[in-house]
């Protein structure tokens, strides 16, 4: 069973062919920095004659113009790994949120998509672009089977001490308004691998995925208990565009003195805040230069960024009674030494000891970089969202069949 999988985020289309269930790659790559400069295409292919990589930059500028670039490479007659577009067999697709609906994966079909479609205002940066890519895939592989797999889904496992918010019960019974959480697909494959890691099952783990998008996981035996992100993917950490957690009163404030329209607010707060609100830029990359040159909006915007996954850390330790290890992925955690320095540092009444060489080495892969002797792990685990979306996929059609 060959399973496209279509992991559109806020920024990026990742993406990968794999052939299930021996989960063989025969493609992957992505679309960068979608809608700002410098976008680029990354195509790799693990053809017979060995592998092929392909990179241009141009500008992209929405996911619908990324999909079908990435479409055109799967079947391009020098690079391409597959003839026909029949040849796709199914297509897997991130939808980042599910509501109280969907806690499984989900054949799509279309109900589906129009429940997907009456999340957008929950998740605006996200649900928008998973539908599209949806629509866009329909037609480009009409012959296969379309599957969404839940951002949400992993933390299903909360209990209601964590999930429930406190306002009046009738807007949970009535209109599930609750925290659901983010990034499940990616807290699930990284606390699983730290788990196979540390050789067992009752671990204590604390899951960082930091992206364009940012959200932390609390794990206890391999089940979420709590998370940063809730009915929308906008609350908890300092994320590229989106503010993290806000005093209300600011939203009271833009509203009735500053004269803002929600829709306004909406946008100040999903689009203009985070790291671009504080700095102009919203790639850690660009910020990260700009640190490196001493720039002090630069420097105050990584401290706040970092100050509020300690605190989470800190937190989620207290919930959990203890901690076995800490987990860094997704696009900064994977590569910004620097965030994982200010993160880690001054932590060891915790357990938390870094070494400072390791987490500066080049490398790529699932990494220790706590010293010999720290009580808690620190590790670097890349994520594989798109992995375990053809997993879910598998399972789900094997037991369909
Ligand atoms: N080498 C790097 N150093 C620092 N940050 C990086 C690096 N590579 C990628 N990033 C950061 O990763 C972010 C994208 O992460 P990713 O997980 O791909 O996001 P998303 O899935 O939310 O689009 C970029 O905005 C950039 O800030
Ligand atoms: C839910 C979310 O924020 O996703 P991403 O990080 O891919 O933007
Ligand atoms: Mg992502």
């Amino acid at each position: 069973m060959n399973v496209f999988v279509i992991n559109s985020g806020s920024s990026s289309i990742k993406y990968q062919l794999i052939s299930m269930p021996d989960a063989k790659v025969i493609c992957s790559g992505m679309v960068d920095r979608i809608g700002l400069e410098g976008s680029k295409v990354k195509y790799k292919a693990f053809l017979e004659r060995g592998v092929v990589k392909k990179s241009n930059s141009r500008p992209i500028p929405g996911h619908a113009e990324g999909l079908k670039t990435v479409a055109a490479l799967l079947t391009d007659p020098e690079v391409g790994v597959i003839n026909d577009p029949n040849q796709v067999h199914v297509v897997g697709h991130r939808v980042v949120h599910g509501g109280e609906d969907f806690s499984q994966t989900q054949l799509i079909t279309e109900e589906v998509k129009a429940k997907i479609k009456e999340l957008f205002p929950l998740a605006p940066l996200h649900n928008p672009a998973n539908y599209l890519g949806i629509e866009v895939a329909e037609k480009i592989f009409s012959a296969a089977k379309q599957v969404a797999v839940f951002d949400t889904a992993f933390h299903q496992s909360m209990p209601p001490v964590a999930f429930r918010m406190a306002i009046p019960n009738e807007y949970y019974e009535k209109h599930g308004i609750r925290a659901y959480g983010f990034h499940g697909t990616s807290h699930k494959y990284v606390s699983e691998k730290a788990s196979e890691y540390l050789g067992r099952k009752d671990t204590k783990i604390i899951t960082i995925h930091l992206g364009n998008g940012c959200s932390m996981a609390a794990v206890k035996d391999g089940l979420c208990i709590d998370t940063t992100m809730g009915l929308g993917p906008m609350n908890g950490l300092i994320m590229g565009t989106r503010v993290g957690d806000v005093d209300q009163s600011v939203i009271f404030y833009l509203v009735n003195q500053l004269g803002y329209s929600l829709d306004e607010v909406n946008t100040v707060l999903n689009k203009k805040s985070g790291m671009l609100g504080l700095t102009g830029f919203s790639d850690m990359r660009d910020i990260g230069e700009r640190y490196n040159a001493g720039e002090k909006t630069a420097i105050l915007a990584y401290q706040m960024y970092t100050y509020h996954i300690r605190k989470f850390i800190g937190s989620y330790a207290a919930i959990l009674n203890g901690l076995d290890a800490i987990v860094f992925t997704a696009g900064v955690g994977e590569n910004d030494a620097l965030t994982r320095r200010l993160v880690c540092e001054d932590m060891d009444f915790l357990g938390i000891l870094l070494d400072s060489e390791k987490n500066y080495l080049e490398a790529s892969g699932m990494r220790e970089i706590s010293t010999g002797n720290s009580p808690v792990k620190v590790l670097v685990i890349p994520t594989n969202e798109e992995l375990e979306i053809a997993r879910q996929c598998f399972s789900l059609l094997d037991s369909v069949d």
